[in-house]
Formats: structure tokens, sequence, C-alpha cells
């Protein structure tokens, strides 16, 4: 069957606390040399599989903008039309912003751990607006009510809060017949493609996406996946850099 729509998945490349193992979520961190490079690899794996997107939606963050705009560089395709929202940010990891991941498993366990990095419906602590690492007052999102300004996440509240844009922000997109680049996160991207492919809330806790591999969704009339979990541009560089996601806070 020939695919009916098209989207393309693009997480950041690899950012400063991605390097330095630090949970990340909201805080606005840029990309590091090998996550520009992983950018450029990405735009390249584009252009050479002639899968030039028609438009663009990213997250308000600053390594997701800097993917896009690097990977659609190497495309000869910087102009294209761009939407942002913050529905498309990565999941807010509450208090853990700017915790080690080796530090916090170590104090805190596996379980624990594992419970906050991966589950389905258990956010880690609040982050206070006093803190360093909270985005009170940030003017990106000044318009937001401030009921909606998410202090922790939990990736059944990033589907929540990331599906209304799908609807309303790139589905229409794709029904026009327009390939759709999305350049985001690892926990947002999680969430999008738990309801690409229907999984489970137990499934999706194995689920980890690497940086700055391009993965494509042919997908049917109603959106539907023609392959389940799409796939990868690299398809082997894909499998070792989802390992390394897997084992981050590990030694
Ligand atoms: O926000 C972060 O810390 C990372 O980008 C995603 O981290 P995770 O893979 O540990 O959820």
């Amino acid at each position: 069957m020939t695919a009916a729509h098209r989207l393309i998945l693009i997480r950041h490349g690899e950012s400063e606390w991605n390097s330095k193992n630090l949970f990340t979520g909201w805080v606005d961190v840029g990309l590091t040399t090998k996550g520009a490079e992983e950018a450029r690899r990405g735009g390249e794996l584009l252009r050479s599989r002639s899968l030039l997107p028609d438009v663009l939606h990213t997250s308000v963050l600053r390594r997701a903008i800097r993917t896009a705009e690097i990977a659609l560089d190497e495309a000869d395709l910087g102009w294209l039309p761009v939407r942002r929202s913050w529905r498309l940010n990565e999941r807010h990891y509450g208090a853990l912003q700017g915790k080690d991941k080796a530090q916090t498993l170590a104090k805190f366990g596996e379980e624990q751990f594992m419970i906050w990095r991966r589950s389905y419906s258990t956010p880690p602590p609040p982050l206070d607006d006093s803190s360093e690492f909270s985005q009170a007052g940030d003017a990106r999102y000044a318009d937001l009510p401030p009921e909606l300004l998410p202090r922790t996440e939990c990736l059944a509240d990033v589907v929540d809060r990331m599906l209304p844009y799908w609807y309303d922000g790139i589905v229409p997109d794709l029904r026009r017949g327009q390939t759709v680049l999305i350049a985001a996160h690892g926990n947002s991207l999680r969430a999008l493609v738990k309801h690409l492919d229907g999984m489970t809330d137990e499934a999706v806790v194995a689920l980890n996406i690497p940086t700055g591999i391009p993965l494509l969704y042919e997908l049917d009339e109603s959106l539907k996946p023609l392959t389940p979990g799409g796939e990868y541009l690299d398809p082997e560089a894909a499998v070792a850099a989802i390992e390394a996601v897997k084992n981050q806070g590990r030694k």
C-alpha cells in the first residue's frame, strides 16, 4: 500500500546536558559540536533519500530549533515554513532538572530512577519556581495560562498536552498532502510514537529515541503507520544510539 501521508520525526542532536548526563527537561541548553554534526548528518540523510519536508514543526527549545535549522540547511531547505509550540517541548523533569543521572541512580536506586525516568504515570517531584532551573517567568510561556505551565510531568502528561497540537497543528498539514518534519525531544517524540503506533502504557516504557537520526513514518488515510515503529534513515546507527539512551545514567 502506498503511503497517504509522510511524517518525519527527528530528536535534537546531542545537547550540552546530554553530554554531561544531566536531566534537562525544559531547561534551554544548546547543542554540543557532536550534536550539531548529528543534525547535519540528519539533513544529509533526508537529502540522500529525497525525503524533503514541506513544513517544519519544532518545540520552543533551542536544541530542537537549532537541530532543524542545521538539518534543513544541509538539505537546502532552510527557507521551510516553520511553526513552534511548547506542546512539542521535552517532558518537564521537575526537581530532577539539572541533576546528574548517575548520581540520581546511585542515590535513589534502580527502581525509583526508572519510575521517574520511564514510568508512564508517575512524575518526578515538582520543581520550585525559585529554582535556577525553573521556567517560571520565562517570556516564551507568557501567554500560557499559569495552571498550564508544568512544574513536573510524567509521560501521560506529555501525551495529554502534545496531542492537541498534533490534531490541530500537524494533522491539517498532513491532510493537505504536505510532508511534515517534527524536530522535538526524546519524551515528546516517545509520546507521539506511542499515539501513532497505539502502544500500551506498559510497552512505551521500553521505547527510547536516538538523537539526530530521522525517523520516517509513512501513514495511511487514517494516519496509521504502514510500518509499525517507522523507519530510521540510518538503522544501524539507530540501534547503537537507542542502546546508549537506554543506558544513560549507568557508567
Ligand atoms: O530531558 C532530558 O534529560 C533528556 O533529553 C531526556 O532524558 P531521558 O532520556 O532520561 O528521558
